[in-house]
């Protein structure tokens, strides 16, 4: 079944039954070491996973570690561009669960990403990626503690999928002509817009069915959040890309308001709400004008839409919603998201559940993980209906590779998060405790201990990583 590959002789598959996982006590779990810091990273993540099963289960669960190939590594094992190998395809498909380092992925041309190649392959459509403060990080933000958000972001297309063509190609120039001469034309609020002749061009394709099943696990995940963290933020930059990133946020709220409906609140309908219940008299075009404070000067049709919409909203929840019911409910908002950039900035604590495009995923989770200590600090989970991929936020991290120096705490978090995917909670607590005790104690890897006041002597990767198992307690 394997060509150089050989699955451990003990331990059992993961399964998935209706999208949960099915764990034996000795789960097979196979791992990607990775490129550039991977050779560092990896082994400390692999020793402290291990001390906390062992600690908290004494010998009834173990993980079997199954070494599989991707990457630079891959190639020196299966041959020149070699770089995803059909053994690791495999092993991945058969286990359910895995867990990998960063692989590089070349900017400009050659190929295409390996990271993102997995998350298509096994339909990995959802990452998780939480951005949390553990005390005593130092943070460049001065109150990093009220930043505690997970970035849901759609993990499968978006420019994502790669469909694009290089400037001055054969198919790049027919596909401008085409649009330039047919396509355009055709569509009357496009005007004389005319593409650059010596344009690249790529496609972004947003689909219904992607950006719903996304913002489905996100809702699911709110509700099992604390009543004050019951909250999902549909993240869009849908004022200039109107029909992808607008979209994306008029199907959020369509799935929120269809299928959950009543477990939600948008914040329009919060308003609608709470104008009603501080004025039980408002007419509906007062509620309106309350609602958009550019009533006044919106057209006679805008104004009817926007009534409308208040009657609407009165006719279906207020029995359900009103008299404050809504404030029990989850709370969809939506973003903008140059602005959401700076809101978790300036308004952190007002946040909790990010739900995101591909591309507004990817900026915003560094962004996040800056503020809270760093990408250091990142984990990830790429999870579908059969299928999980746990990975760090952050890349291969190039000149601190083989270094033994950099930050292994995003992988060990995102170990963390496929223990608890596991329900291997006792586990994924004992790493919790041990890395935030190691932190609280001033002995972090480089990263840390420059932003440290005063700076500390920075412990190496593997060194970080005994300090979080002594800290176990
Ligand atoms: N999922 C994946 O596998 C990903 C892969 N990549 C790929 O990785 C390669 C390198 O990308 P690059 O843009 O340099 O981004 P990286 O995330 O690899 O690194 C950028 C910088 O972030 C900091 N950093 C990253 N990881 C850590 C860590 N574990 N601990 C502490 N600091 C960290 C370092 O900053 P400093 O030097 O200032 O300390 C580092 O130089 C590219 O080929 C890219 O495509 C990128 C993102 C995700
Ligand atoms: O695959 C890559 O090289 C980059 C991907 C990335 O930045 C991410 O998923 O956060
Ligand atoms: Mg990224």
């Amino acid at each position: 079944m394997y060509d150089k590959i050989t699955p451990p002789t003990t331990g059992a598959k993961i399964t998935f039954k209706n999208g949960e996982p099915v764990v034996p006590e000795n789960p097979i779990i196979p791992f990607i070491q990775g490129d550039g810091t991977g050779i560092d990273i990896w082994p400390a993540t692999e020793k402290v996973l291990d001390a906390a099963v062992a600690k908290a289960y004494k010998g009834q669960r173990k993980i079997s570690w199954f070494r599989v190939y991707a990457g630079d590594e891959a190639c020196d094992l299966y041959g020149t561009y070699q770089y995803l190998p059909q053994d690791t395809l495999t092993a991945i498909e058969e286990y359910g669960v895995a867990i990998k380092g960063p692989l590089t992925t070349p900017v400009g041309g050659g190929i295409r990403s390996l990271n993102v190649a997995l998350r298509q392959i096994f339909d990995l459509y959802t990452c998780v990626r939480p951005c949390r403060y553990y005390a005593g990080t130092p943070s460049p933000h001065k109150t990093p503690e009220k930043l505690d958000v997970i970035i849901y972001r759609e993990n499968t297309e978006d420019i994502y999928l790669g469909i694009e063509w290089k400037q001055g190609s054969e198919i790049g120039d027919r596909l401008i002509k085409f649009l330039n001469e047919e396509l355009i034309p055709a569509t009357p609020e496009h005007g004389k817009k005319q593409i650059p002749l010596d344009a690249g061009i790529g496609i972004k394709p947003i689909s219904k069915t992607g950006s719903q099943r996304l913002v489905r696990r996100a809702i699911k995940h709110a509700l099992l959040l604390p009543k004050n963290k019951q909250q999902v933020t549909l993240v869009h930059k849908g004022n200039i890309m109107k029909y992808t990133e607008g979209a994306f946020r008029d199907w959020g709220y369509e799935l929120a308001t269809s299928e959950f409906r009543n477990e939600t609140v948008t914040e329009r309908e919060s308003w609608i709400l709470g104008n009603k219940e501080k004025n039980a008299n408002l007419s509906l075009e007062e509620n309106a004008r309350m609602i958009d404070p550019g009533f006044d000067s919106l057209t006679p049709e805008k104004k009817a839409q926007i009534v409308k919409e208040v009657e609407t909203t009165l006719n279906t929840i207020w029995e359900s919603h009103g008299n404050g019911k809504w404030k029990e409910k989850i709370m969809v908002n939506d973003r903008i998201a140059d602005s959401i950039f700076q809101q978790i900035q300036t308004r952190p604590d007002e946040y909790s559940i990010l739900a995101t495009m591909n591309l507004n995923g990817d900026y915003l989770s560094d962004a996040a993980a800056a503020i809270v200590g760093g990408l250091g600090m990142g984990p990830g989970a790429n999870i579908g209906d059969s299928c999980a991929i746990f990975e760090a936020t952050h890349g291969t991290a190039p000149k601190h590779a083989g270094l033994d120096r950099i930050n292994p705490g995003s992988v060990i978090l995102s170990g963390v998060m496929m223990l608890e995917f596991m329900g291997w909670q006792e586990a994924a607590d004992l790493v919790k405790k041990g890395l935030g005790d190691a932190i609280a104690n001033s002995q972090v890897t480089y990263d840390l201990a420059r932003l440290m006041e005063p700076p500390v002597e920075p412990l190496k990767c593997s060194e970080f990583a005994d300090a979080i198992i002594k800290h176990f307690g």
